[in-house]
């Protein structure tokens, strides 16, 4: 990275995931100008613009810091066009949070204060992270399958630039109501070698802590850990489903017997082909699905 002072910031913007905070990001670059930065702006104008700006600036290697600013979708379509450059050490990924839930801002210490984020952009160090990736394609925070993909396949954008995360918990009581999900076979490998095969309603592989949000849902992994952590939803049916709700909401997942939290290097997890994979937040794959930890190297700016 080139000196602080003179640190090139390439911001790219996705205007709709902008439209709950207005007036964000331009807080945000003027206290980045202010701190030494030199900030080029490239605004997004349809989904999957984020990748192809990402990728190029990579490729081009214009920029000491490629900012997502947006929510968690438009970071994953960043680390996705970074990682399509194909060149060795990709500069590191900075965050203006702007999205519903910012569960990867929330996981580095990034919310609030626009003028404290430029600071941090402009001046701040970058710590290595690892990725997770499902049948090709990055993901930074969480891969799920089963009713919380299911919630995110039926989200209506509309609604949710409305009501905001109130759109997911709509979402969640309809799947709940929409009665018993099916269950979906997960062959997790484990650190040590060990693969051990599972029935799961539904199964999330954590990279942080937080999810949707914050809420914890495995509470010991860090981005920095080359590992996954999967949770397995076990019990199936309308009343475990709304139980397993109410205790997310409550931070009262740990230590029940019907749900499980193994570390992995990876995952297999099969079921009707086609059902939908959730990784960020946005539909990223579709099943049978393989997980596991990407084997590049990230870097992002944050605590
Ligand atoms: N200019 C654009 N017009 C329409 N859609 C866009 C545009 N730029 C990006 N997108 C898409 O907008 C979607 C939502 O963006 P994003 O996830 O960043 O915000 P969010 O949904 O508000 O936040 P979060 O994921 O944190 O809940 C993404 O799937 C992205 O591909």
């Amino acid at each position: 990275m080139s000196h602080a002072l003179d640190r090139r910031l390439a911001i790219i913007f996705n205007p709709v995931a902008g439209r709950r905070r207005p007036g964000m990001v331009e807080q945000v670059m003027a206290a980045a100008t202010a701190a030494g930065a030199v900030v080029a702006l490239h605004t997004t104008d349809a989904a999957g613009h984020a990748t192809a700006i990402a990728r190029d600036l990579a490729r081009s290697a214009t920029a000491d810091v490629i900012v997502a600013a947006g929510g968690d979708g438009t970071i994953n379509e960043v680390v996705n066009g970074m990682a399509m450059a194909g060149t060795g050490e990709l500069p590191p990924l900075g965050v203006v949070p702007l999205g519903t839930a910012n569960v990867l801002a929330h996981e580095l210490g990034l919310v609030g204060d626009p003028v404290r984020i430029g600071r941090q952009l402009a001046l701040g160090p970058a710590r290595p992270v690892r990725a997770g990736v499902a049948n090709g394609r990055l993901f930074t925070m969480m891969a799920g399958v089963g009713m919380d993909a299911r919630v995110v396949a039926g989200i209506d954008p509309a609604l949710k630039r409305r009501v905001g995360k109130g759109a997911y918990a709509l979402g969640g009581l309809r799947e709940i109501l929409a009665g018993p999900g099916l269950d979906y076979d997960v062959m997790v490998t484990a650190p040590d070698g060990t693969i051990t095969r599972h029935r799961a309603v539904s199964c999330i592989l954590c990279k942080g802590h937080y999810y949707a949000g914050t809420f914890v849902l495995a509470p010991d992994i860090r981005l920095e850990q080359p590992l996954l952590h999967a949770v397995l939803f076990t019990r199936p049916g309308r009343l475990a489903a709304l139980t397993y709700a109410a205790a997310m909401t409550l931070g009262r997942l740990g230590g029940r017997p019907d749900i499980l939290v193994l570390p992995a290097v990876s995952a297999r997890i099969d079921g009707p082909t086609g059902e939908p994979v959730q990784g960020d937040g946005d539909i990223i794959a579709r099943l049978p699905v393989d997980i596991s930890v990407w084997g590049g190297r990230l870097r992002v700016l944050g605590m």
